[in-house]
Parts: C-alpha cells; structure tokens; sequence
C-alpha cells in the first residue's frame, strides 16, 4: 500500500514540516510505503498531485493543510474512475472537514495515527458545474464578505463572525432576485444568501440541521428570505437554540439531492464553495453520494450503499434536473 502526504507547508505555522518525518513514520508503521509533497503557492498544486498520485495508483492521499487543501485534494480526483481513500491531517485555520470526520485537531501526530487506522466513512460530494465542494456551497449578496473577514476572525467566529461583518454593513444588504429550483420545490423570488450544507461542521454553526446524515445523497438547502438584520439575527440566535430556525417563516428549508440556481438581478449572485470564491450563478450542485472514502474516527455505523443504488439516486437527480430546464 501507498500512501502519499500532501501539505501545504504554509499552513499552521509550519508544524507540518516539523512534524512530517513522525507523520511519515507513523503510516509506515500502518503498512503504508509512505512518501511527502508540499503544495507550491499556486492554484491547483494540490489537485495535481492528488491527480498524479492517484493515476499512479496511491491507495491513500493525506490532505494535510486546512479545509483549501482538502477541497483542492478532492477537486484533483472527483472525476476519476479509481479514487484513492482521503485521510485529512488538520493544519489550517478552519479545519471544518476535519472536526466533521471527528480528526483530532490539535497534535497533528495523534491526527496522523487515526488516519493510519484507517476507519472508512464514504462521503457524499456535491458539484457545481465544473467545481466539487465537500462541506458547503454557499451564495448571494453577502458571500463576498467572506473574503472581507480576516483569518484570524473566521477561526474564532466562523460564520458568526462572517454575518456580524453583513450586519455591520447593514445599509449594503440587500435581497436579490433569486430561482432556486431543488427536488420537490422551487423558490422563486427575493433572498439574501442560500447555503447548501453537507455536514454539521460549518464555521461557527456546529448543527445547522438536526438532520443531515452523512452519506444519504442528499444536500439540506437553506434559502434566507429576509435580508433584514434583525430578522437575520433573530434566525441566528434560532440556529444556536438548537435547531429552532428549521421552520421559521423567513427560512425556506429542504433535503434535496440537487439544486439549480438562476438570477435575474442586475447584480451577479456569487457562489462561494468551501470558503473559496466559486464562480457566478447560473449554477447546478449535484450530490455524488458517498463518491469518495474518507477516513474518520465515527463510531457510528454508517450505511454503505452499493455502486448500483448510487448510480440510481444520481440519475434520478439529473433526469429531474433535465425536466426543470426551461
Ligand atoms: N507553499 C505555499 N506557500 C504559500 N501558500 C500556499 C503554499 N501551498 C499552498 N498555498 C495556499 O494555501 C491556501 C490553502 O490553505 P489551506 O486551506 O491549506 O490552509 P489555510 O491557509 O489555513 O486556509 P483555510 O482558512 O482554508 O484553513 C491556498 O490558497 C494555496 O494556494
């Protein structure tokens, strides 16, 4: 078995390149032959190598790095026939996928050993048009202001942090014309921001929905409809009363394998996936259910579902798609 590491040396204050021979030794005790490569600071570094190691048939690539470098990893070898299984060593400033997976994310070495045990969890991987995401697709007026939020403030705050900088710019908010097309429904009219969640593990919100289980093919949609700061507070402190948000009336919520996104507004409506800028809508996010085999540290038994019944669901997803188009 081959497993090969790619970090991205700039991340965590350079402790992956301290620790990087006990990472190494650590796999090698596991059986692994084990081999490094740092990412170059420039875009796809790490989607290449994931790409090349996988085509060189590597059983295991590392991401070690933050959630950029998981999310590139995914993006080298979403589309292969043969993908190897993912392990995530948690080094950057969000490491959201990482707490999702369970990975211990203060010693990179205790991270290094739970990878090497190997505990599978197939994950579901969404795709909007071209790009994969694993955690969260996101747009609308205020995802721009990501880009705005310093690093620092993303780590302690997440998306607390990411709506108190919307809020503080309350005068800039407004809603936008938006379709939003998903299994079962439709909306169509003014919204501030829609979020398409995978996990539970995204920014400051640890349950954005009580019900996501990982690895059921489905995507859980959330449209905000108000662009109003104190309703918007309001469905925050919603959010974090345990779930209470659900069904409030500003708050369009669904379980749905794809979605379909248009505007009309004279504003482009920005997609932002995994915290990266994403292109401009018009954007279709498709699930690939249990598409790639992480490994986490779940107790939970999860639900494997067989080649057949995924290549089902999915083409369920696209007919439906095809039968929404104008
Ligand atoms: N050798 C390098 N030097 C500088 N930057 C790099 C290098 N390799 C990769 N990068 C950049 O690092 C970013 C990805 O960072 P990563 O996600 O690993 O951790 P992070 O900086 O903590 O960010 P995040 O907030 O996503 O956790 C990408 O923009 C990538 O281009």
């Amino acid at each position: 078995m081959r497993a090969r590491v790619i970090y991205n040396p700039s991340s965590g204050r350079e402790q992956l390149k301290k620790n990087m021979l006990d990472i190494l030794a650590v796999l090698e005790e596991a059986g692994y032959e084990a081999s490094a490569f740092a990412t170059k600071a420039e875009p796809n570094s790490a989607a290449n190598e994931a790409r090349r190691a996988a085509k060189n048939g590597f059983d295991l690539i590392v991401a070690a790095g933050g959630d950029g470098t998981v999310n590139d990893v995914v993006n080298g070898i979403a589309n292969l026939k043969k993908r190897p299984t993912i392990g995530i060593i948690p080094a950057g400033t969000t490491n959201d996928y990482a707490r999702a997976l369970k990975i211990p994310r203060t010693n990179l070495v205790e991270a290094a050993k739970v990878v090497a045990e190997g505990q599978v969890v197939p994950m579901d991987i969404g795709q909007s048009n071209e790009q994969y995401f694993v955690n969260i697709a996101a747009g609308g007026y205020l995802t721009d202001l990501t880009y705005q939020v310093p690093p620092k403030l993303k780590t302690a705050f997440g998306y607390l942090a990411y709506l108190a900088k919307g809020a503080e710019k309350l005068p800039g908010i407004r809603p936008m014309h938006m379709n939003i097309k998903y299994d079962g429904g439709e909306f169509n009219g003014l919204a501030s921001m829609f979020f398409i969640v995978m996990t539970n593990s995204t920014g400051g919100f640890e349950m954005l929905d009580p019900n996501i289980k990982l690895g059921d093919g489905k995507f859980s949609l959330f449209v905000l409809k108000t662009a109003n700061v104190f309703e918007i507070l309001q469905i925050i402190g919603a959010v974090l009363n345990g779930g209470k948000h659900l069904n409030h009336p500003q708050v369009l919520y669904a379980k749905t394998n794809f979605v379909k996104v248009s505007s009309r507004d004279q504003q482009p409506l920005m997609l932002n996936l995994d915290g990266e800028y994403g292109g401009d809508a018009p954007a279709t996010f498709v699930n690939h259910q249990q598409h790639i085999n992480f490994i986490g540290n779940h107790t939970e038994v999860y639900e494997e579902i067989d080649a057949e019944a995924k290549r089902e669901a999915f083409m369920q997803s696209i007919e439906q798609l095809g039968q929404d188009s104008p």
